[in-house]
């Protein structure tokens, strides 16, 4: 595949050193206000910043170019981007983590707030820990496992910060530096502690998964997750 790598930061260099590993040819890699003709590509990749993304996804959708985004702090317009790729027959996946171990994780999280969902003892509280050089927080996983427990619970909405009440979720932001990522559900009583806990040892997981999620999308049409990706039922 020819593939188009919106963001040559951190991420974009992990995922070239596997895309050409896996038998593919970068052909974009685009920074900043660089101008591109996406359409040379099969597939574009969007790990930039948050206020690039929507402008980068829509640019591809607009083009008829798939388009895979691991970008994260956008999401206010993700229903505008998949209005738009419906609208336009255009092909498009967006997770806030491409990882494997972090998508099984997602899942795990769920059942768990499902199992936890009665016990009212249990206080609930979410932590992630990134790299100093995070502009978001908190993080996209953090965010993602905190919809999974509001979806499958009574809680209603997260915050971020320590503040709790019997409706949110507090969700702690760390910044350490040179930490890829590493995230943390506490259910805490009186008398005991349940915890279930991803570490990302380095980038190469996310890398893996979105080179993975833009072979999965060629020829596919549609808005879809990496649910789909990695047919998690
Ligand atoms: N979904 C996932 O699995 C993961 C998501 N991320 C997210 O990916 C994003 C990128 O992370 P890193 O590579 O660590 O950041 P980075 O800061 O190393 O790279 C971002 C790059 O985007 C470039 N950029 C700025 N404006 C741009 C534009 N208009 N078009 C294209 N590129 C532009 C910057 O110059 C920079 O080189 C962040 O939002 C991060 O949270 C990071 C790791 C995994
Ligand atoms: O910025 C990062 O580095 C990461 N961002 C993603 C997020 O916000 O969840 C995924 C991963 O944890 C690394």
């Amino acid at each position: 595949m020819k593939i188009a790598l919106l963001g040559y930061g951190r991420m974009g260099k992990e995922i070239e050193k596997i895309a050409i590993s896996r038998g593919h040819e970068i052909i974009i890699r685009k920074e900043l206000n660089d101008v591109i003709d996406i359409t040379l590509a099969d597939v574009a990749i969007d790990f930039s910043v948050p206020d690039a993304a929507f402008n980068n996804i829509s640019d591809c959708i607009k083009k008829n170019v798939p388009v895979i985004s691991g970008t994260t702090g956008w999401l206010a317009r993700y229903a505008e981007a998949t209005a738009f790729c419906e609208q336009e027959n255009g092909a498009f996946i967006y997770a806030s983590n491409f990882s494997l171990g972090v998508n099984i994780f997602f899942e795990l999280n769920k059942q768990l707030a499902k199992m936890m969902n009665s016990l009212e003892d249990y206080r609930i509280s979410l932590e992630e820990i990134h790299h100093t050089k995070k502009l978001d927080a908190p993080s996209g996983t953090a965010i993602t496992l905190a919809e999974g427990i509001i979806a499958n619970s009574k809680k209603e909405n997260w915050n971020l910060g320590e503040e709790i009440s019997n409706k949110n979720i507090p969700i702690i932001a760390k910044r350490i530096p040179d930490v890829p990522g590493t995230h943390t559900v506490w259910y805490e009583s009186e008398v005991d502690t349940i915890e279930i806990k991803h570490t990302a040892n380095s980038r190469k997981g996310f890398a893996l998964g979105a080179v993975v999620a833009a072979e999965w999308i060629l020829n596919k049409t549609g808005v879809f997750s990496m649910k789909d990706v990695l047919n998690i039922r």
